[in-house]
């Protein structure tokens, strides 16, 4: 079993030695997620320069930002004058939110047909002027377009499966935030793990990996199975209430900045930084599950060092984890589908 520090929340160890030399690049930033995630990067001391990208409205989010009194440059570019090209070229790490969310009674796999070419043809920018960046992806279907960029990734003939990411660390701050109300534990110590990929049945929560969850686990009943579907349909939580003004974005927001945290610490040094992300993975690929989120631990580059097994199960998390692969095989297998067919320009 791995220590509890495996998702990192809560565990900011912001060291005066920091690398001087981080290039983030968010792409969407003047969004819903976009503007938030950006001004929490702006607040990380071990970042040294934010560039931001958008369709529209980056100048002035990153104008604004700018007067933020944290050391990290920040430049905002539009589309014109290769201004895509401009906030990639140096990016070491690049954080994608870009794209449409939302709206009360859609699945976030009705998103695909929007998103799928968003990511593409930002995967494809990314592949020309930072091929060795390390890449978060946020957008939805994050099942899907972490596939999407990989492939596109591939054509170009610079694909490093270590550097691509899946940011479902907001499903890791949802599971410790309700356990952790349920409980009366403080957050920060509740760490869940949570493995699969990132929408409904595929979102699968090991509750049982903590000492708080196991007693939940072992309870079964009706507890455990509100507690499961709240962790999986959190997300629809937040759409229900935003009433067709989108999805999560401050919660988000937090948890791509935890993610990236992670990345950015793993580069300064800091040793066996674990967190659950989407990322290639063996783990099932026998299944055609050929990315998986599980605890990932990062090398000093920022790269994925090590892929850690689910661990100990409970046969009710192994019947979660039966019904979130065929549907995961599908949407990894949609994503690949639409590169083939839809290949970048
Ligand atoms: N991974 C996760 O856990 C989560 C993922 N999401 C997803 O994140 C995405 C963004 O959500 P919001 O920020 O709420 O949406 P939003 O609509 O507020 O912002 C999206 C931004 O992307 C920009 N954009 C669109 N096409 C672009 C392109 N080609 N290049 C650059 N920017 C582009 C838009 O101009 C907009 O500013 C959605 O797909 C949503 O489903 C949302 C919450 C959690
Ligand atoms: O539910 C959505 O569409 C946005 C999302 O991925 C989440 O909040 O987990």
């Amino acid at each position: 079993m791995l220590s509890a520090a495996r998702m990192s929340l809560g565990r900011r160890a912001f060291s005066s030695s920091a690398r001087s030399n981080v290039h983030v690049a968010v792409l969407g930033a003047a969004g819903g997620i976009g503007q938030p995630l950006s001004l929490l990067l702006k607040q990380n001391p071990l970042v040294t320069k934010l560039t931001l990208f958008d369709i529209r409205g980056s100048p002035g989010v990153a104008a604004d930002l700018s007067h933020v009194n944290s050391p990290a440059e920040v430049i905002g570019y539009a589309p014109e004058q290769d201004g895509l090209k401009k906030a990639l070229k140096g990016a070491e790490v690049i954080i994608i939110p870009a794209g449409m969310p939302r709206k009360p009674g859609m699945t976030r796999d009705d998103l695909f047909n929007t998103n799928a070419s968003i990511v593409r043809d930002l995967a494809a920018a990314a592949a020309e002027t930072a091929p060795n960046a390390r890449i978060g992806i946020i957008a939805n279907p994050v099942n899907s377009t972490v596939p999407i960029v990989a492939e596109v990734f591939k054509k170009a003939g610079v694909y490093d499966p270590k550097r691509l990411f899946g940011v479902t660390t907001l499903d890791v701050v949802r599971s410790s935030t309700f356990l952790s109300g349920l409980a009366g534990t403080a957050p920060k110590d509740t760490d869940v793990p949570v493995v699969g990929g990132h929408s409904g049945a595929t979102i699968v929560p090991i509750l049982s990996q903590t000492a708080e969850g196991k007693k939940i686990v072992e309870a079964g009943g009706e507890g455990l199975a509100a507690l499961v579907k709240r962790i999986q349909f959190g997300g629809d939580e937040v759409v229900k209430a935003k009433d067709g003004a989108g999805s999560a974005t401050l919660s988000m927001a937090y948890a791509g900045a935890e993610f990236t945290d992670a990345i950015l610490r793993a580069l300064n040094g800091e040793k066996d930084v674990t967190l659950c992300t989407y990322v290639e993975s063996p783990l099932y690929a026998d299944k055609g599950v050929t990315f998986f989120s599980s605890p990932v631990t990062l090398g000093s580059d920022g790269t994925v060092a090590k892929i850690n097994p689910v661990g100990a199960l409970h046969p009710t998390e192994e019947k979660l984890l039966e019904a979130c692969l065929p549907d995961l095989a599908k949407n990894i297998a949609a994503g690949v589908k639409f590169v083939e067919a839809n290949p970048p320009q």
